[in-house]
């Protein structure tokens, strides 16, 4: 079956670093803060994963669910997730609300800048994980390495920037915002850990999987994103390392040549995504 070792696409941001690790992209001068894996040949795949690099505060945004996004003519909303890898001793995530606000109120504090203050920062290490639904107002804060995984709509709504000159999109983002305190517990996932991170509340699955040297194991599915974290091995006759992102399409063999912890993501069948029943079996199962 085919695998595509996606390509590795580098985005300078205001927020970004010189310093991202150089497994993942080599530096050169540039402030770069996300590295976007993306395929020559398939230009629509459900979802895309990203390495985001951040040295200060991403824009406070939102992003609309699927029904905003196609209402606007778009194909899809933007749901996603992140794994922290590295943070610094103060590195936090802005999550939803600390009360929930009405939409008055959410854009009077996005036109003053209080609407940091509202926020709740979430303090994180390495093996934090948040799902982020769309409709929940974030701001990924300076000093954090992660992995996230998204559905593969690009489609931000800011609503501050801290005064940085970038486009906002006010109107949008407070019609999409739930301004409420986010719901789901804090995570931590040691990169050791074999579970499940994601099933059927997003419109993908996400696994933290490990394998030891020598041994193999299969994948199965439609399309799986293989995120290698730690380890090398052979991916069907091509070599893995971590750093890289892989698109299998239907089965492969991993062949671990020393200990592997990666990241496995998995779209959801579109039936699955749209009755959301947890006890539905999934199509896409790893093997
Ligand atoms: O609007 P800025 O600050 O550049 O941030 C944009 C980034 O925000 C993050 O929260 C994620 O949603 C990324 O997928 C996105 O690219």
């Amino acid at each position: 079956m085919p695998i595509h070792r996606l390509v590795a696409q580098v985005i300078e941001k205001p927020w970004g670093r010189t310093d991202i690790p150089s497994h993942v992209s080599a530096n050169d001068g540039r402030r770069i803060g996300e590295v976007w894996f993306s395929s020559e040949q398939r230009i629509d795949l459900p979802l895309l994963v990203k390495y985001i690099f951040t040295s200060d505060n991403l824009s406070v945004q939102v992003h609309p669910n699927d029904e905003q996004a196609q209402q606007h003519g778009m194909a899809g909303g933007k749901s996603e997730c992140w794994y922290v890898l590295d943070a610094a001793p103060d590195a936090r995530l802005g999550i939803g609300m600390c009360q929930a606000v009405t939409s008055e109120q959410l854009r009077a504090a996005a036109l003053d800048g209080s609407i940091e203050t509202l926020m709740e920062w979430k303090p994180v290490k390495p093996g934090s994980f948040y799902y982020i639904p769309a409709g929940t107002v974030h701001a990924i804060g300076g000093g954090v390495a992660l992995v996230e995984i998204q559905q593969n709509n690009n489609v931000t709504y800011r609503l501050y920037d801290y005064g940085r000159p970038r486009e906002l999109h006010l109107d949008q983002a407070v019609a999409v915002s739930v301004a409420e305190p986010y719901s789901l517990p804090d995570r931590i996932i040691a990169l050791t850990a074999e579970e499940r991170l994601i099933g059927s509340a997003a419109p993908f699955t996400l696994d933290i999987v490990q394998g030891q040297a020598q041994t193999s194991q299969q994948i199965k599915g439609e399309m799986s994103w293989f995120i290698p974290l730690a380890g090398t091995g052979i991916l069907n006759g091509e070599s893995w390392r971590p750093g890289e992102c892989w698109l299998i399409e239907g089965e492969a063999t991993i062949e671990i040549l020393e200990q592997m912890s990666a990241l496995i993501a998995q779209p959801m069948s579109p039936i699955v995504q749209q009755i959301d029943v947890p006890s539905l079996p999934r199509k896409a199962v790893r093997g």
